[in-house]
């Protein structure tokens, strides 16, 4: 008998889904809903395997999984993912990093052009009737050729946005990790220096970190306040990783002049927030990864990802491979 699996909010190609079909039993849920939880829960009891994105899969949902041995999450992050009490129960967790990293990459130079060339708030000028005869100065943008390129998380998409700013923007950076990238200092010239220097010194601060305990509210009022008059914040790590209050109060007291967020700390990004109103901010509603050929490729890698897992043929992706041992 196949393995019965859960695929949840997948859309699955249909090459993709016949791909399972040979190998599982599947239950498909395109949307959770208060409509199809109650179904969701139901499949679950029987379930080998999960595969789908976001979510909450904490101790909870896992007893509600007893058979539960593998998840593939079609995401390079999993902070939504309680690992240690996944590893605990022995259930291992699979992700898709690489195929996604470039396309990230071009999703954070695209939002540092966008933040500060104003594109967002021009278009919605011209939309309104405006043209350029009645742009003044305080309406004109700031460089980004030649400006300092801040990345927080020297990783795999760290270092694809340090290739982008050095051979196409000519921009000298400075990065904050967890250890040392050779790569990134021998090819693109970047230097490493401690949290404080690279705000202190950085026009653009760009966050691409996992959202962890250490890296929660990493920026906060102090760290705002610490960054150079007239710089620029993005993120498309995580939105928990900033202070969300705090990166308001400084967007609107002037404190931080501009900001580009494709995560927030709550998403969907509720209605009534204040970054709705700033003109001083691009948002994105969580699309780093979002395109037809990177979307294809990562549920594509969380498929085989499921296969290998639930086979015990584990090679690559595997975020916590002490589960593989019990
Ligand atoms: N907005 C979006 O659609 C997307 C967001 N992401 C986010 O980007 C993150 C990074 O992805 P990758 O580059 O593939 O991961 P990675 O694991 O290759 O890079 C993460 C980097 O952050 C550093 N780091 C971790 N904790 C740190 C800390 N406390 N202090 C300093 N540095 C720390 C690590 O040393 C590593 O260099 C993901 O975990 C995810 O949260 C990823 C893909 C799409
Ligand atoms: O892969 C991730 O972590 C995302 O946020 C979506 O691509």
């Amino acid at each position: 008998m196949k393995p019965a699996i859960v695929v949840y909010k997948a859309l699955l190609p249909t090459e993709l889904r016949h791909k399972l079909d040979e190998h599982f039993s599947v239950t498909a849920f395109d949307e959770l809903s208060s409509a199809t939880y109650p179904a969701f829960l139901q499949a679950l009891q029987n379930a080998e395997g999960l595969l789908g994105a976001g979510g909450k899969i904490d101790a909870d949902l896992l007893d509600k999984a007893p058979c539960l041995r593998a998840a593939s999450t079609i995401s390079v992050g999993y902070d939504n993912f309680d690992v240690a009490e996944m590893t605990r129960r022995g259930i291992v967790l699979m992700n898709t990093p690489t195929v996604l990293t470039e396309t990230v990459a071009d999703t954070l130079m695209g939002l540092v052009l966008a933040t500060a060339r104003r594109m967002t708030e021009l278009d919605a000028w011209i939309r309104a009737g405006g043209w350029k005869e009645s742009i003044t100065p305080p309406y004109y943008g700031h460089d980004v050729h030649h400006k300092t390129l801040g990345i927080l998380g020297m990783g795999r998409i760290g270092t694809a946005l340090a290739q982008r700013a050095h051979f196409g923007f000519g921009m000298p950076i400075l990065y904050h990790s967890r250890s040392r990238h050779q790569e990134a200092e021998t090819r693109f010239s970047a230097r490493y220096c401690d949290l404080d220097t690279l705000l202190g010194q950085a026009d653009f601060v760009c966050i691409i970190l996992p959202l962890t305990q250490q890296t929660h509210h990493l920026i906060g009022r102090e760290q705002l306040k610490k960054m150079k008059p007239g710089a620029m914040l993005i993120n498309a790590g995580r939105g928990p990783i900033i202070d969300e209050k705090a990166l308001i109060t400084a967007l609107q007291d002037g404190t931080l002049s501009a900001a580009g967020l494709d995560v927030f700390e709550q998403e969907p990004l509720p209605a009534d927030s204040p970054l709705m109103t700033l003109p001083n901010v691009v948002l994105l509603p969580h699309i780093g990864s979002a395109t037809h050929e990177t979307r294809y490729g990562m549920t594509a890698c969380a498929v085989d990802n499921l296969i290998a897992a639930l086979h015990g043929n584990v090679k690559e992706n595997c975020v916590n491979p002490e589960a593989l041992k019990k």
